[in-house]
């Protein structure tokens, strides 16, 4: 049986344009573009993961909105990742590099010409044909 992995990942927006991420090397799918993120931990909702892991990651604080869409699962050597992608704001822009190796701010548009993880392609794929002015964050407008 392979291992479940509980996974969220940030689609973040400013002024029209999405961040896309790219994993530093020597990580698991490393070379891959991802939305930023991680396992989400014993005991946490999905937001808190998010903040926590945008914290880790980049040093920042965000706001989290709504889900692009259903949980995508995805069949990888090493596990099963269920990935959930949340559109998302920064509240600050500290934007350190800890996890990664390039980020992108992307037109929808440009999207699809990234190698995404294969988990991400279903999330990709809204995002790219979405209105992007009418995504709901909760409590923060
Ligand atoms: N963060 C993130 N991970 C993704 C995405 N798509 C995808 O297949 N994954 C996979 C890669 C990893 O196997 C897993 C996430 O693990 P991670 O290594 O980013 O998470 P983490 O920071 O909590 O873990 P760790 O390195 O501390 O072990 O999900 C994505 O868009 N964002």
């Amino acid at each position: 049986m392979k291992k479940q992995i509980n996974v969220v990942g940030a689609a973040l927006i400013e002024n029209g344009k999405v961040l896309a991420t790219k994993r530093n090397d020597d990580r698991v799918l490393g070379t891959l573009w991802e939305f930023p993120g991680g396992k989400i931990e014993t005991g946490e909702t999905p937001e808190q993961a998010l903040q926590r892991e945008l914290n880790e990651e980049f040093n920042d604080e965000i706001v989290v909105g709504e889900r692009v869409t259903e949980t995508n699962s995805h069949e990888y050597d090493f596990g099963i990742v269920n990935l959930t992608v949340y559109y998302a704001k920064f509240l600050t822009h500290h934007f350190d590099l800890v996890a990664h190796s390039r980020v992108e701010w992307l037109n929808q548009n440009e999207l699809n010409q990234l190698s995404w993880a294969e988990a991400d392609q279903a999330a990709v794929n809204v995002i790219s044909k979405a209105d992007l002015t009418q995504v709901k964050f909760y409590g923060s407008n």
